[in-house]
């Protein structure tokens, strides 16, 4: 290997990450243009580099001013980003002058890329024109047969068509063969505003067969920016690898995905709002849930619910939780070992509801799955679960994840794996666990000393050993997980009372 500018990297052994190469407009409100094709590309997970060629003043109302930004500087965008990365491919939106066309057909002719996508935007949903009518015939003659795909909307067929009628599925099929004429190797013709129709169709045409994709109409306010989103994510799956037909159904399931999700979403007082691409913006309600970050001192009554032992008494998981927060309880794990998935998802939403009522965490065991499903606040994790640092990528930053250990060596791995806490035990023997291998007071003490992180102690804990417990004086042992002492008794409420008051006059308490 060959040490190149610092790096002991050779060539061969770098891995590609896929390119897309976005020249278009930026929509100050964020909803269409650059800015949809960036969050597109990291929705679909490809690098997307930026060339703008406008600057719009833009909302959820329309289109209030636009500043083209001059030919020489896109020039100038476009060969820095393409003499130096390795683009995969080229997506275009907003071109607003015959100068930029012909530039970025200039460029690409001296920089060829693996694919060409090219939305050929002309007018914005609200009406505004982005690129007038002068921009035609350079479209037409130069960028159009460099096209690996075009996507037109209604309107800009009918533009690129000399003004054509299309009002219906096969007034679509008809242009897609027309346009593809003009030299594209595949034309997609949008219907997201074909009237009277309660799916959202497209056609898509090869030049030997059309495809024609229907999605259910999803009824949103929140479609602005769909047609750049769209063709980014064409790009997106096309720099993947993905021949055309797949990335166009991939692109299409995207956009019906995220338009579904943002269905709620508030955003601005105009008639077409933005939607959300990662699938990830909350409502305030429900962003307004628990999410502070972790507190350690979470850790001090932790209670950790067996289906078995709730089936034994004949309570429900629900009513279960419901009397160890009443008796206390300062964190709650759900260990659903049993549960059929769709019933455990039900009664994780239910006791979620009844912890956050009470401030108190909800993690969930194992099932990193159930809690993404239910927005649980974490995980607790075993050595021969899901690893914490896949569960973190997962869950990201903000969830709480715990990692149960017995050695200083797993302790020092949940540390770097990006742990909250970890859980040392057994610390006694235990019917919940068959064949654990117990690490006593002195495991207990010896991990606490090792760990970077807040511990907390678990196995055979219970209303007379707790006290020992806390009594080995490690500033990071934050508190007893507890099973069976309050899950196998009849009153789940009154034992964790009972256990809440010896920890209280402990020294855990009051470190
Ligand atoms: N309400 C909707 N529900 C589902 N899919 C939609 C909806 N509106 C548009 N689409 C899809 O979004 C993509 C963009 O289409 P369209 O809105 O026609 O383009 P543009 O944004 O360029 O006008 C197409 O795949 C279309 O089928
Ligand atoms: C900068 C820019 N580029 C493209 C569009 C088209 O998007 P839509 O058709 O959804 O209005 C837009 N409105 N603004
Ligand atoms: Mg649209």
């Amino acid at each position: 290997m060959q040490e190149k500018g610092g790096s002991t990297l050779s060539d061969d052994s770098r891995t590609k990450t896929p390119h897309v190469l976005t020249v278009a407009g930026s929509d100050s409100g964020a909803g269409a243009g650059i800015q949809a094709d960036l969050k597109a590309c990291a929705a679909r997970r490809v690098y997307c580099s930026t060339v703008i060629t406008a600057l719009t003043a833009q909302n959820t109302v329309g289109v209030q001013g636009v500043s083209n930004v001059p030919e020489d500087f896109v020039a100038q965008q476009l060969k820095s980003v393409l003499s130096d990365m390795q683009v995969d491919v080229v997506k275009t939106g907003m071109l607003p002058s015959v100068g930029i066309v012909k530039t970025l057909c200039k460029t690409l002719r001296e920089f060829p890329v693996h694919a060409l996508v090219v939305d050929p935007v002309m007018v914005s949903t609200s009406g505004d024109v982005l690129a007038g009518p002068s921009i035609l015939s350079t479209f037409l003659e130069e960028l159009l047969p460099m096209a690996d795909i075009i996507t037109p909307n209604l309107k800009e067929a009918s533009a690129l068509l000399n003004g054509m009628q299309l009002e219906t599925v096969d007034d679509m099929r008809s242009a897609a063969r027309l346009l593809h004429n003009m030299g594209p190797k595949n034309v997609l013709v949008k219907g997201g505003d074909l009237p009277d129709s309660s799916d959202a169709v497209d056609i898509l045409y090869n030049g030997h067969n059309f495809y024609e994709l229907r999605s259910p109409r999803i009824r949103t306010r929140n479609s602005h920016g769909t047609g750049c989103s769209l063709a980014s994510s064409i790009a997106a799956e096309v720099a993947k690898g993905y021949p055309m037909l797949s990335a166009v159904k991939v692109a299409k399931r995207f956009v019906e995905t995220a338009l579904d999700y943002s269905k709620e979403i508030d955003i601005g007082n105009g008639p077409q709002g933005p939607f959300d691409h990662l699938l990830r913006l909350k409502s305030h309600s429900q962003a307004c849930h628990r999410q502070q970050p972790f507190d350690p001192s979470d850790l001090f009554l932790y209670a950790v619910t067996d289906s078995r032992m709730n089936k034994r008494w004949g309570r429900s998981i629900i009513d279960a939780v419901k009397a160890a927060i009443d008796g206390g309880a300062t964190i709650i794990q759900l260990r659903e070992k049993d549960a059929e998935t769709k019933d455990f998802m039900e009664s994780a939403k239910a006791c979620l509801r009844i912890c956050h009522l009470h401030g108190v965490p909800l993690l969930i065991n194992d099932r990193v799955d159930v809690a993404i499903a239910c927005d649980a606040d974490g995980v607790h994790v075993g050595q021969s679960d899901m690893p914490a640092r896949v569960a973190r990528t997962l869950l990201g930053p903000e969830k709480i994840i715990g990692v149960s250990c017995k050695t200083p060596e797993q302790a020092e791995q949940a540390w770097v794996d990006g742990a909250d806490y970890i859980g040392c035990g057994g610390v006694y023997p235990t019917n919940t666990k068959e064949n654990n291998i117990t690490v006593g007071l002195n495991g207990l003490k010896t991990v606490c000393m090792a760990s970077k992180l807040p511990v907390v102690a678990i196995g055979g804990i219970g209303v007379s050993n707790a006290r020992a417990v806390m009594e080995i004086c490690a500033s990071n042992l934050k508190g007893v997980a507890v099973v069976s002492a309050l899950f196998d008794r009849e009153c789940v409420q009154t034992e964790t009372r009972k256990l809440h008051e010896v920890l209280l006059g402990s020294n855990i308490g009051s470190t």
